[in-house]
């Protein structure tokens, strides 16, 4: 048996395995690395976050991302040249992580990394009935495996669109595996650049569960921070909480046909961007807003069709939890709002149930990755497939070190 496959096999058959997630955004903010103890899979999934760091991308690796990130016209030789690049940095920044952690880089059984996603095309977005839906992320898993002497797990949403998904959201299977708890109806609610959630009911029957985009998280109060101001996002909302929203914008943003496709549905910053937001401003005559009255408006929007879609699942009679994610759920404008709009739900944080929000996205891929070497069950099968869109599915591609 090849060496490699033979230690692939002895890493798939223990009982615990230390796999580290990697997670890098729709908001280019950095790379998530999560260190997890990992036992068990399927149902039986337990997961310990061992050691967690995000290393922030410097503005150079922001500038050259940026060059394709979400841009229907590109420099194809700058991708190219950009996909093993952003797979080495990946790796130096683990190296760098476990040395700063005083961890041999052979005491780890498998990098699972997501990589960059650098467009997002869902057939509702492209429009072109040939073409299936599509997703690209790059940093090739190659690399990374190269760089560490790790076996790394790479490229997870191509399986979900070959077998008809939009390729995300993938958290579904992490959330239902690590979060399912019979006494609560949960929602876990992740508010990145893009915001998702996951339905998870008390009742735990795997055909309930399910996952979908709601559409903009921090993606448009990022942009504007950065036009408005030198600083990366609205820290802390803070420019929103001085400003007005202003009901006729509000009302032009929320028209895209995305808010009325049936789950599950995802998007990204392709269709919510500076352009979209210009254009409802057009719309609406309101190109003269104060930054403090867009920003707010902008969060107010987020906020909004984060809680109506999730309205449209919960039913009133029953109790929810609401436990957040993902780096929106530090912006209190936004946190606030949403407390405001759902009454009847308790909220928390992932924190609260075992898992840093911050770290939960870099955790999925590795829980992906555990799935994909010692798992395998078949657990979302539903007929009518209105919702539940989540076939059973081993993702992930193994790069060997050799
Ligand atoms: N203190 C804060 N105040 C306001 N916003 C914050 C704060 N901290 C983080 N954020 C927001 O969180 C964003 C980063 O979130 P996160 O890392 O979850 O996104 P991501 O993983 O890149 O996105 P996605 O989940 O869509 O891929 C920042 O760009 C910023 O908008
Ligand atoms: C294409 C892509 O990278 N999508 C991300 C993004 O970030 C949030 C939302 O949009 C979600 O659909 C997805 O990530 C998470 C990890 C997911 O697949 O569940």
């Amino acid at each position: 048996m090849n060496k490699q496959v033979q230690r692939l096999y002895e890493i798939a058959g223990r009982s615990e395995r230390r796999i580290i997630g990697l997670m890098s955004g729709t908001s280019l903010d950095g790379l998530d690395i999560a260190l997890c103890r990992i036992q068990g899979s399927g149902p039986e999934t337990e997961v310990e976050v061992t050691h967690f760091d995000t290393i922030p991308y410097t503005d150079d690796i922001k500038a050259e991302i940026r060059k394709v990130f979400a841009k229907k016209e590109i420099d194809f030789q700058h991708l190219c040249l950009l996909n093993p690049w952003i797979g080495r940095l990946h790796g130096q920044m683990v190296l760098n992580c476990l040395e700063r952690w005083n961890i041999s880089p052979d005491r780890i059984d498998l990098i699972a990394s997501h990589g960059q996603t650098v467009f997002h095309a869902p057939k509702a977005l492209h429009q072109q009935d040939k073409f299936p839906n599509a997703t690209l992320q790059i940093g090739d898993g190659d690399h990374v495996a190269v760089t560490t002497g790790i076996i790394t797990l790479s490229d997870f949403r191509q399986k979900h669109t070959a077998m008809g998904g939009e390729g995300a959201p993938l958290a579904v299977y992490g959330d239902y595996f690590v979060f399912s708890e019979p006494a609560e109806n949960r929602i876990l609610l992740n508010m990145g650049g893009i915001a998702n959630f996951t339905y998870l009911p008390a009742t735990q029957d795997a055909t309930e569960v399910f996952t979908t985009d709601t559409g903009p998280g921090n993606t448009l109060l990022d942009a504007f921070a950065r036009r408005f101001s030198d600083k990366p996002y609205d820290e802390d909302g803070r420019m929103a909480a001085s400003g007005k929203v202003n009901t006729e914008l509000l009302k032009a943003l929320k028209k895209s046909s995305f808010f009325d496709q049936p789950f599950p549905k995802t998007t990204g910053p392709e269709l919510f961007s500076l352009d979209y937001v210009r254009q409802a401003q057009q719309r609406s005559s309101t190109t003269s807003l104060s930054p403090e009255d867009l920003m707010a408006t902008l969060t107010r929007f987020s906020a909004e069709t984060i809680a109506e879609t999730v309205l449209q699942v919960i039913q009133p009679e029953l109790t929810y939890h609401v436990y957040m994610s993902g780096g929106g759920m530090h912006n209190p404008v936004l946190t606030g709002a949403i407390r405001d709009l759902l009454p009847n739900c308790i909220f928390g944080r992932t924190d609260d149930i075992g898992i840093s929000g911050d770290a939960k996205e870099a955790v999925l891929f590795a829980v992906l990755a555990n799935e994909a070497v010692a798992g395998g069950q078949t657990l979302f099968e539903r007929d009518d497939k209105k919702r539940a869109g989540v076939p059973s599915i081993t993702m992930g591609k193994i790069s060997f070190p050799r």
